[in-house]
């Protein structure tokens, strides 16, 4: 572990014990970055779930109903991650008022708005907004961040050191984050549902499961490399594929059969609509809330 980085001695509390948070606590740990008991995890109602986090990786947990604890940890947080479900954020947000110091706050949640969390928290707190993504659990999370308008460059420097421990960073407006959402957010599920569907392909006409895992595995993985390795885009390597009238023409003509293109600007745009969506509902409670 680096001593002089800026992560040196910094607390993060996780809100949050689910799928995203534990991916990023992975990758943490993974990437040797930090102290498993710079980390400290909160749930609402699970503690089996922290224990389970506790053993896994040596993280430090604090258990809902336990008050004083939970208010100790809140007051010493650096980073504060959000990683509820986007309409648990406010609650939860919530809660927080008049327990922490000036941490940064880092949500992850797909759709919420960055006002919105300033507008819950009063003040002029120190809100990011990140999109990653659960490979954040192996270091390759696709992550795309804004910042809030009383960021401090430490703050920025901060979230982004630790998002780049996990990833790609990319750094967007605000405005694009419903985009981000539908296409690196959502996209590992986009990915592994081709996967199935190749996987079931080959089973059904014939190869065993263990040589349709191994086949498609390594047909994506090294598919994925020679994009990363070789510079080239996308349509030359699948041009050096494609032999004139060969099978990947035959194969790739039922793919444009069923216009495949528009089907995927249609999955992204569901996506990144129901992003949208859901951040309006959230913010327009809060506002019926304040009536
Ligand atoms: N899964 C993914 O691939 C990605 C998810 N995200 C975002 O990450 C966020 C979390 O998603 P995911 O991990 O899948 O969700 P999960 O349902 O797996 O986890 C949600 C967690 O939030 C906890 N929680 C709810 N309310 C509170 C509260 N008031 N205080 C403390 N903890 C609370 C829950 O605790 P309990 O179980 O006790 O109720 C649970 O541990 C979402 O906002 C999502 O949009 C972003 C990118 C990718
Ligand atoms: O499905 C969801 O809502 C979350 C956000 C991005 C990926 N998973």
């Amino acid at each position: 572990m680096e001593g002089n980085s800026i992560l040196h001695g910094k607390r993060i509390l996780s809100v949050g014990a689910g799928s995203m948070a534990e991916a990023i606590i992975r990758g943490l740990i993974h990437a040797n970055a930090v102290d498993p008991s710079q980390i400290c995890v909160t749930n609402r109602s699970h503690s089996d779930r922290l224990q389970q986090l506790n053993k896994l990786y040596g993280v430090r947990t604090v258990e809902g109903a336990d008050t004083h604890a939970k208010v100790r940890e809140l007051a010493a947080a650096d980073v504060i991650l959000v990683a509820c479900k986007p309409y648990d954020v406010a609650n939860t947000l919530e809660t927080l008022v008049g327990k922490i110091g000036n941490p940064v706050i880092l949500s992850v949640a797909a759709g919420i708005s960055i006002p919105l969390m300033e507008s819950v928290l009063g003040g002029r707190p120190q809100v990011v907004r990140a999109m990653p993504n659960t490979a954040c659990a192996v270091l390759q999370s696709a992550t795309a961040v804004a910042f809030g308008q009383y960021c401090t460059e430490e703050a920025k420097r901060l979230s982004q050191e630790i998002l780049s421990l996990l990833g790609t960073v990319s750094v967007v407006e605000e405005s694009k984050m419903d985009v981000v959402t539908g296409v690196s957010g959502s996209g590992p599920a986009y990915f592994y549902y081709m996967v199935e569907a190749m996987q079931q392909a080959a089973e059904s006409m014939g190869l065993s499961p263990e040589t349709a895992r191994t086949l498609v595995l390594q047909t994506m993985t090294g598919a994925a490399k020679m994009l990363q390795e070789t510079g080239l885009d996308a349509r030359e390597l699948r041009r050096q594929v494609t032999s004139p009238n060969g099978t990947t023409m035959a194969g790739i003509r039922a793919l444009e059969e069923a216009d495949f293109k528009e089907l995927i600007e249609r999955t992204i745009s569901r996506a990144a609509e129901r992003s949208k969506e859901m951040g309006e509902q959230q913010a327009s409670l809060l506002v019926d809330r304040k009536l």
